[in-house]
């Protein structure tokens, strides 16, 4: 057998922590199948003493500083899983690479914000810079992008691709409690993100779609054109409105090449129930690439936690060790293009509305001239019950219309004096 590969560990929290277990737990199936051992042969954490329920062997050297392990260890591959989009993830990534290192990485942050330059740096050095960890976890999306459908031309990939979001909605519908207690709860399984409002804001689905984009359509990563919205203001009365009208929520990201150019937006949606997409729940994320030839295809698994995390990279570590190599995101460097960005208020679909109104006479008449006044046309309205001078709800799905006539509709509803909550809209994706 050829001589191990050695790694060196940078974070040792929920994936770093992970990933040493699965090493050890499946060492001989994955020497079996990389051809030789993988072995940690150095490590770096913040706090050398704490249990982390995995062995760390007293043959692993261990580093203080993550930076000085990724300029000095003794190895072949750094596995960054300290995370954070600059800082010392950044340095580790780029000190490993400067020196011809590879690095696998799960840090999507990093990527969404950096991916195209540090692509440039691995190739310079001839390095291998992985990633499948960074999205929708243990799920095998970005190999299937760069291998699996490689001879295709992709139309649109979407996606629900963050585990706690989809947590969350799932766990709220389900049962009834509350956001910040389920929430929690996402934390305490090592779901979430270090800061959490990543996730309950749409920043980390978006990091993901991000690269998502760059692998489907060949561009550089472009996280500052995304539309990002989370589910903070999604709240029971939607989710059980929803059920009703036979949609379920979803956090979706959106990457869709039209003719304006691309559409990349991450919101929360109503998917009919009916769609495969609309059963994905708990910590699980689904991923729906459409290719010209392939068609539609859907790939499902455990977005979040240590050992869906740790199982993805090891898949980066067992290509390496093989001696697999695939361009970062798809094509060399020179060869991703950038594609204008298509503007949200060409977000051509179906809208749910709510409206907390105070139910007195003329209220429905108001909110109809605004829509009408904006060609936007209703499908359905429920208005549950009768509660004379008090607060009520006023839902509505709306056909088919543009999202700049929705906003400019919303906006005008929103000033009516019946009307006495912000209105929320939630799109209709069709999936
Ligand atoms: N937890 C999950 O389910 C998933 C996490 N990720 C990504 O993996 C990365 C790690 O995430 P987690 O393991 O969940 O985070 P975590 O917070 O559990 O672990 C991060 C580790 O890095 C260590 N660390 C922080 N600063 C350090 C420094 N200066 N030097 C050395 N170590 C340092 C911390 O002590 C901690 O052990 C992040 O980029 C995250 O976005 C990706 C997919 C899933
Ligand atoms: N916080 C993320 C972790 C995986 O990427 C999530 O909840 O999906
Ligand atoms: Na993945």
């Amino acid at each position: 057998m050829m001589k191990s590969l050695k790694i060196a560990v940078a974070g040792l929290g929920t994936v770093g922590a992970g990933l040493v277990k699965l090493l050890a737990d499946n060492a001989g199936i994955i020497a079996a199948r990389s051809g030789r051992a993988i072995e940690v042969a150095a490590v770096s954490a913040r706090d050398r003493s704490k249990d982390r329920g995995v062995a760390i062997p007293d043959s692993v050297v261990w580093y203080e500083d993550a930076a000085v392990m990724a300029a000095e260890a003794d190895v072949d591959v750094v596995v960054e899983v300290i995370g954070g989009s600059d800082g010392i993830a950044k340095q580790v990534v780029e000190t490993a690479l400067a020196r011809g290192l590879s690095v696998v990485t799960a840090n999507k942050a990093l990527l969404a914000h950096h991916g195209t330059q540090l692509a440039k740096l691995a190739e310079d050095k001839g390095a291998a810079l992985a990633f499948e960890a960074a999205v929708a976890g243990g799920i095998p999306i970005i190999k299937a992008l760069k291998e699996g459908l490689a001879g295709n031309s992709i139309a649109q990939v979407t996606g629900i691709l963050n585990g706690t979001c989809n947590y969350i909605l799932t766990t709220m519908r389900e049962t009834g409690r509350d956001f910040a207690d389920v929430l929690a709860e996402a934390q305490a399984l090592g779901y979430a993100e270090a800061d959490p409002s990543f996730d309950i804001d749409g920043v980390d689905a978006a990091h993901k779609l991000c690269i998502l984009t760059s692998l489907a359509f060949a561009t550089p990563v472009d996280f500052q054109s995304m539309h990002v919205e989370g589910i903070r203001h999604i709240s029971a009365v939607d989710i059980e409105f929803a059920e009703k009208l036979g949609y379920r929520i979803k956090l979706l990201g959106i990457a869709r090449k039209t003719e304006l150019g691309v559409e990349q937006r991450v919101h929360p949606c109503m998917v009919p129930v009916r769609a495969p997409i609309a059963r994905v729940d708990g910590v699980f994320n689904a991923v729906v690439a459409e290719g010209d030839f392939v068609g539609r295809s859907i790939y499902e698994g455990r977005g979040a936690g240590a050992g869906p995390t740790a199982s993805a990279v090891a898949a980066d570590l067992v290509d390496i060790a093989r001696g697999c190599r695939t361009p970062t995101f798809g094509v060399p460097v020179a060869a991703l293009s950038p594609l204008p960005a298509a503007p949200m208020t060409a977000r051509q679909g179906a809208y749910y509305m709510r409206l907390m109104v105070l139910d007195r006479p003329g209220v429905l008449a108001d909110v109809s001239a605004a829509l009408r006044d904006e060609q936007v046309s209703v499908e359905q309205m429920i208005q549950p019950g009768r509660a004379p001078g008090e607060t009520v709800p006023m839902v509505m799905t709306l056909h088919d219309t543009t999202e700049a006539a929705m906003e400019r509709a919303v906006a005008r509803i929103g000033t009516l004096a019946a009307v006495v909550e912000p209105p929320r809209i939630i799109r209709i994706e069709n999936l």
